[in-house]
């Protein structure tokens, strides 16, 4: 008998206060519009249909509330979002969520910025995180690796058998991601899953598709319309 999360047991925390460095641009990449609606749009519609999702919570950058809260206010409130302000880095920004769950059983973390998770990826990773304390999804490297020096010149070519590309969701039983972000000392961390492994949890992962991109740079919004376009 297949196990499963009770519905409204899992918070999501949305990472949304990033200032978009390598996007450019006038505005925050997870408000550049996608199909007629801004890149954080897709992405909590999609995690909000399903059942197994309860609370979810948007790490904004200050600056931006008042656009949140006249712009965005009536989907905001139709998607069921409680907004609260992000910090200098990624993972300031989920404390600051971490902070403002009411109760859950499990937090998924989900990058505002992952426009098109497909629906199929989030039903394995919810049935995985019936088994598993920790899961994520990631997709298998499928290019050659190569390391390099500081000058660009190639040292070596990296054994690819085994690597996998981190995205998000990232989902874990809440107690385990609350100690691990408390025995956190201050290193440097892109991810969630990696405060998690070094305090010693096993983090599973769950294969995803390429088609879960993160818009980083104006080529993938771009991808992600096209994407888009050909469904
Ligand atoms: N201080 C930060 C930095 C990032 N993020 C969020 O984390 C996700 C992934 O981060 P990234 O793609 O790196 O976004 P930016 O930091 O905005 O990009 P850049 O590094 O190019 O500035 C994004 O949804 C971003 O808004 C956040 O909530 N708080
Ligand atoms: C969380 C993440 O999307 C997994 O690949 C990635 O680590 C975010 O990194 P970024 O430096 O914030 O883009």
């Amino acid at each position: 008998m297949q196990a499963f999360l009770e519905p409204g047991s899992v918070a999501v925390i949305f990472p949304a206060a990033g200032t978009s460095r390598r996007f450019g641009g006038p505005q925050s990449k997870i408000f550049a519009s996608l199909a007629g609606h801004p890149v954080w749009w897709h992405a909590a519609q999609r995690l909000r249909a399903f059942a197994e999702v309860g609370q979810i919570v948007i790490a904004i950058h200050p600056d931006d509330r008042p656009r949140w809260e006249s712009e965005f206010s009536e989907a905001v409130s139709t998607l069921g979002i409680d907004l609260v302000d992000g910090g200098s880095e990624r993972y300031e920004s989920v404390l600051q969520a971490i902070a403002r769950i009411d109760c859950a059983s499990y937090i998924a973390v989900h990058d505002a910025a992952r426009p098109l998770v497909p629906n199929a990826d989030l039903q394995r990773l919810f049935v995985a995180a019936a088994s598993h304390d920790a899961v994520m999804l990631a997709t298998p490297v499928r290019g050659t690796i190569k390391r390099a020096n500081v000058e660009s010149i190639v040292q070596t070519t990296v054994d690819r058998s085994r690597l996998w590309e981190a995205q998000t969701p990232q989902l874990f039983r809440r107690q385990l991601l609350v100690d691990a972000y408390a025995r956190w000392r201050g290193w440097p961390v892109t991810d969630d899953a990696s405060l998690v492994e070094r305090a010693g949890g096993k983090v599973h992962l769950v294969e995803g598709s390429p088609l879960n991109l993160k818009i980083t740079s104006p080529d993938d919004l771009l991808l992600a319309e096209a994407i888009i376009q050909s469904r």
